[in-house]
């Protein structure tokens, strides 16, 4: 039995330093708290086994501690991955009051064996419940969620024995087939557990490269690459128009080098990314909104209908206007050029027509927008 323990304790020592050597971890992601969970595990294990040794009563209250401040990191591993708040408080006081009411009750092995049962148990299955429930079809929460489930409902079941029937109950370190059935479960549970999580914290990168792939960081906004493919969709391709209301708008903030030459250059940024938040805001969902480069940004305005266009011209004026005045202390405005989107025209003949407007509204004195015939 000592010998299986052990296995489990060097297969969680094992595992955390895997995750460090192979993966790096970043302080506070979600798998530094699996990190602590296995060395939670390896920590309470040990002492358990010291304390059939040495100083009984401190160290078995210092191995259930550690197992439950590992139950928390498990939660905490959760809360990290599904995005959650994070409990603080009850992380840090359930280990804390068990391992005070262990202390105390130790005397009596039987109540203080049920306690820290009944409580890790209920911590596990804490830590199960969050990632089963939430955002269906993600693979690694069913992994995390069911090996934790089968090991909480295994520790609550050790609670209820040793409290209903402490004759049959077995010392942790006896060859009996409930603990040889718990320490299997446990070891399958931290393996499949680190699993699940590498998968977690691989479809995390995969997340956060696709966005830093098709966003752009200072606005928010599409950046020119995506925003030409989703356009070219929404279009379908030039092979006929998929959306006949469609209007392309080019917009190109005016005078910019000068924000940047008087303001320096940070509130220039500062202007770029107000211009994305007033896009956002005053645009609906369904419209694409991009940034083409520089100072320009295009938005493919969806089934866009001529009186709809003039009043949404007019909001999105002002609305930069305003936001750059309430922020930044000084108005700023955008010269545009507007196109309806013709059956069969490819993307890119669009936003030619488009620009040719824009020069228009450049050259017409700025902070307007002309429109190619059928826009308005
Ligand atoms: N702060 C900042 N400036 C940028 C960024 N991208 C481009 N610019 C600046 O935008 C300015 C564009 O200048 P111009 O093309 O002369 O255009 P403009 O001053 O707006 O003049 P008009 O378009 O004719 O009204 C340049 O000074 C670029 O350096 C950026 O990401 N941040």
């Amino acid at each position: 039995m000592i010998t299986l323990l052990m296995a489990v304790l060097v297969n969680a020592l094992l595992m955390s330093l895997a995750l460090v050597v192979g993966v790096g971890i970043r302080a506070r992601s979600g798998l530094q708290a699996w990190q602590f969970m296995l060395l939670g595990q390896a920590a309470g294990f040990t002492l358990l086994i010291a304390a059939t040794l040495v100083l009984p009563r401190l160290l078995a209250t210092l191995g259930v501690t550690a197992l439950s401040a590992s139950a928390s990191a498990m939660v905490l591993t959760a809360c990290r991955f599904l995005s959650l708040p994070v409990p603080r408080r009850w992380l840090v006081a359930v280990p804390l009051l068990l391992g005070v009411a262990h202390f105390a009750a130790l005397p009596d092995q039987v109540l203080a064996t049920g306690v820290a049962n009944l409580t890790i148990g209920a911590q596990v299955l804490w830590g199960s419940w969050l990632l089963l429930q939430g955002a269906a079809g993600v693979r690694w929460r069913w992994l995390c969620g069911v090996a934790a489930a089968a090991n909480g409902v295994m520790t609550l079941a050790r609670a209820v024995l040793v409290l209903g029937w402490p004759a049959v109950y077995p010392n942790f370190i006896t060859p009996h087939p409930l603990n040889l059935t718990s320490l299997l479960l446990l070891n399958a549970s931290l393996v499949l557990g680190t699993m699940g999580f590498l998968l977690a914290h691989r479809d995390a990168a995969e997340q956060a490269l696709v966005r830093l792939a098709s966003l752009d960081t200072l606005t928010g906004l599409l950046n020119r690459r995506e925003w030409m493919g989703r356009a070219g969709r929404a279009l379908g391709s030039g092979a006929g128009t998929a959306d006949p209301g469609a209007v392309l708008l080019m917009l190109d903030l005016d005078h910019f080098k000068r924000v940047n030459d008087e303001h320096g250059h940070p509130v220039g940024d500062e202007v770029l990314r107000l211009t994305g938040e007033t896009l956002r805001t005053v645009l609906r969902a369904s419209d694409l909104v991009g940034r083409y480069g520089g100072e320009e940004f295009c938005v493919l305005l969806r089934q866009c209908e001529p009186a709809a266009f003039e009043r949404l011209d007019a909001r999105l004026h002002e609305a930069l206007a305003g936001r750059c005045r309430e922020v930044l202390g000084f108005d700023v405005n955008f010269s545009a050029g507007a196109v309806r989107v013709q059956a069969g025209e490819t993307l890119a003949a669009a936003i030619a027509r488009a620009d040719d407007q824009l020069y228009r509204a450049k050259h017409a004195g700025r902070a307007r927008t002309c429109c190619a015939d059928g826009v308005l």
